[in-house]
């Protein structure tokens, strides 16, 4: 039995926790899981915004009708197709055979092609409204935040924007579901993992759905997954708009390959010279322990990058590949990059790091080091030349 959770007198919080899951998508860890959020609004109409993954749907059901009782759906609202959020949407429309699955012209032959429903359907463009009594939602699309279907719902007497996956966040809702009934700080490094990894690529469309957005005033933020904000809204709009516009902070990241920790020692050494020239925050990373998810969240936090890899089969090691990848695939912006390589006796992993570096016109540090077999004098003072020279880069840039 589940207490129901008021957003307000007669819209309802349904969504459920999944602690089970170990990669989201199959591939992003959940060491605090994920949530994923639905929302009722029982009016003389009732309209259910967004559903859950289809291996949640007993407990989701249950708090569905532990709100509605024997009432039927009216409206399905599908603000985001992906099946974390869509999963139910075929169930729902079989328990309640007369509901209206409304969606925008992107959505529709999606709801077709998944689940074959081409019957019901209600089809919303930008600004069209949809009157359930008291309460009046109006439709925003968002394409590409991060799927070309994705909109987002506002409903305009309680002016609480239901925003599909955008302000989402990895982790699970502990008894707290509002941002102010928590730390809400405790979900900032989990939010920006979601983000970066996630939605990262589509910064300009996450820019354009702020702007449009800019014109309402939101009282509440109901994501799809994470907390619901309403005490945050500007922090979390801020945020948004940092990092869709790439914009970091002072702080290097440096992630390195190693299979004998020759490259290790460079990337300590230059590590050092950094701490030393007055950067605070450094986060080292091995890419062989830690998943890429949480690399690229703090690229996406921090200005500075040292990539270091030795030179495996005339390519990257394979682990530095697979992050270089990521992050051209992603198409990251703005930072400044300090490289580091070793080899043993023709090395290639220097010049790929500086192919990645302009194929995503970065800043490159003059004077990347490449070492042959062990670290020794000349090239340790260069991997400590280096590491002061991207330091003082980054301060120079302060305020
Ligand atoms: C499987 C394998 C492939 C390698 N391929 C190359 C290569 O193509 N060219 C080269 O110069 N060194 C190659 N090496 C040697 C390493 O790049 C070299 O030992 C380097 O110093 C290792 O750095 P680490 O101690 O950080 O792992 C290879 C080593 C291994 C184990």
């Amino acid at each position: 039995m589940y207490q129901p959770v008021q957003l307000s007198e007669d819209i309802f919080y349904v969504g459920v926790n999944d602690r089970r899951t170990e990669l989201f998508e199959n591939m992003w860890p959940l060491p605090r899981g994920v949530a994923y959020n639905s929302y009722v609004i029982k009016d003389e109409k009732i309209a259910l915004l967004d559903t859950v993954e289809i291996g949640q749907v007993e407990k989701f059901l249950k708090k569905l009708q532990s709100v509605i009782g024997d009432r039927p759906i009216d409206y399905l609202i599908v603000n985001h197709m992906e099946p974390d959020h869509a999963g139910s949407v075929n169930l729902i429309r079989q328990l309640y055979p007369d509901v209206k699955i409304v969606g925008n012209k992107k959505t529709l032959p999606m709801i077709e092609g998944f689940f074959e429903i081409t019957d019901n359907l209600m089809e919303v463009k930008e600004g069209d409204e949809l009157d359930l009594g008291k309460h009046k939602l109006q439709f925003y699309l968002a394409p590409m935040v991060h799927w070309p279907e994705t909109m987002v719902t506002y409903e305009e007497t309680q002016k609480i924007l239901f925003s599909a996956d955008a302000f989402g966040s990895f982790g699970t809702l502990d008894g707290s579901i509002f941002d102010d009934e928590m730390d809400f700080s405790y979900f900032h490094d989990e939010m920006r993992r979601y983000y970066s990894n996630i939605v990262g690529k589509y910064g300009s469309p996450v820019q354009k759905a702020l702007k449009k957005l800019s014109g309402l005033d939101i009282k509440m933020i109901a994501s799809t997954h994470g907390p619901i904000i309403r005490s945050h809204i500007e922090e979390v709009i801020g945020m948004y708009d940092d990092w869709s516009s790439f914009k970091t902070g002072e702080g290097v990241v440096i992630a390195f390959a190693s299979m004998y920790g020759n490259t290790e020692e460079m990337a300590e050494v230059t590590a050092r010279a950094i701490a030393e020239a007055g950067i605070k925050e450094i986060r080292m990373y091995d890419v062989s322990k830690t998943h890429s998810s949480y690399i690229i969240s703090d690229i996406f936090k921090y200005k500075g990058l040292v990539l270091a890899s030795p030179t495996y089969s005339n390519e990257l090691h394979p682990n530095m590949e697979a992050l270089a990848n990521k992050l051209k695939h992603m198409g990251v912006k703005d930072h400044c990059l300090g490289i580091l390589g070793s080899y043993t006796w023709a090395g290639t992993s220097v010049k790929r790091l500086t192919e990645l570096g302009e194929a995503l016109k970065w800043e490159i540090i003059e004077n990347s080091v490449e070492e042959k077999h062990t670290l020794k004098k000349q090239k340790y003072e260069e991997c400590r030349r280096l590491g002061k020279a991207l330091a003082e880069k980054l301060i120079a840039e302060r305020n």
